[in-house]
């Protein structure tokens, strides 16, 4: 089976575009893991599959899937390249856009000189609801790693994140940590793992490991985690350009029940067809 796509990334955090509006897709977790392999397929942290929608009242729906062939909840960096690859593709003229995903639905709007700003939804902080151990809701949590202690948030955007704050981005443990967190037992479905440095109140640096991938230039939905967590610590305002190895997002939460908007851009870099 040929099957059309578009190479697209948001900052560095880089997805396969499947159009499966137009085009009969049938994806498997190793067609999955062929697609995203950097030496044997295209190459990507995450394949996204975009087909037509559910409920009457969003324009589509897209599935997500990481490099290792499990299908997540959200992911802020491909949301906005589903956004461009829609219009793009002519799959819709409109320029704001409900979207439903796993998690639930987002709301997009495409902007100018290739930005996009999505409305990732209100987060969600109860234990049961990232998934996360433990007795009660806090703002921090202590984690044993290794006979070690951490302190973490764990915050869900529809996907579990833990964040921990670092004096230095560039000597945080990101390849150390970020691999015994992400399979951590308190994370029954894993956990996508954010070291933060706070710069002021309105700029932080932000490194991700992201579950099912690895290390990746940028994670949408880990800088609103980020966000979130700093914010209820009163570390920031209510708008921080959180920068990330592939550049820079921006973030706005105002606070408990309110949603968290990011904004950023979403880059077209080829199209091709695969053999699956
Ligand atoms: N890169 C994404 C997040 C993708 C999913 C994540 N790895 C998970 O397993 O939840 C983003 O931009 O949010």
């Amino acid at each position: 089976m040929r099957v059309k796509f578009s190479k697209m990334h948001g900052l560095g955090n880089d997805f396969v575009m499947l159009d499966g509006v137009s085009q009969r897709i049938r994806l498997s977790p190793d067609k999955v893991r062929r697609i995203a392999d950097r030496r044997l397929g295209i190459g990507c942290d995450q394949v996204l599959l975009v087909e037509p929608p559910r409920h009457p009242d969003t324009d589509f729906c897209y599935r997500i899937f990481n490099a290792d062939g499990g299908e997540v909840e959200n992911c802020g960096n491909g949301a906005r390249c589903f956004a461009r690859f829609v219009h793009e593709r002519r799959l819709t003229g409109k320029q704001h856009l409900n979207v439903e995903i796993a998690s639930g639905t987002l709301q997009l709007n495409l902007m100018d000189a290739d930005q996009v700003e999505v409305n990732m939804g209100a987060p969600l902080l109860e234990p049961e609801q990232i998934p996360f151990r433990a007795d009660r809701r806090a703002e921090s949590y202590p984690l044993e790693v290794n006979g070690e202690t951490f302190t973490i948030g764990a915050v869900s955007m529809g996907n579990p994140h833990a964040v921990l704050l670092v004096e230095d981005i560039q000597l945080a443990p990101v390849r150390e940590l970020g691999p015994l967190l992400a399979v951590h037992s308190r994370f029954p479905q894993g956990v996508n793992v954010g070291f933060l440095q706070i710069e002021t109140p309105s700029r932080a640096h932000l490194r991700v490991f992201e579950r099912g991938v690895g290390e990746t230039r940028a994670c949408g939905t880990g800088a609103c985690a980020a966000m979130v967590y700093a914010h209820q610590r009163e570390l920031v305002e209510d708008k921080v350009d959180m920068h990330l190895p592939g550049g820079a997002l921006t973030i706005h939460w105002s606070g408990p029940g309110q949603p968290v908007t990011m904004k950023g851009p979403a880059i077209t870099v080829f199209h091709g067809q695969i053999i699956l």
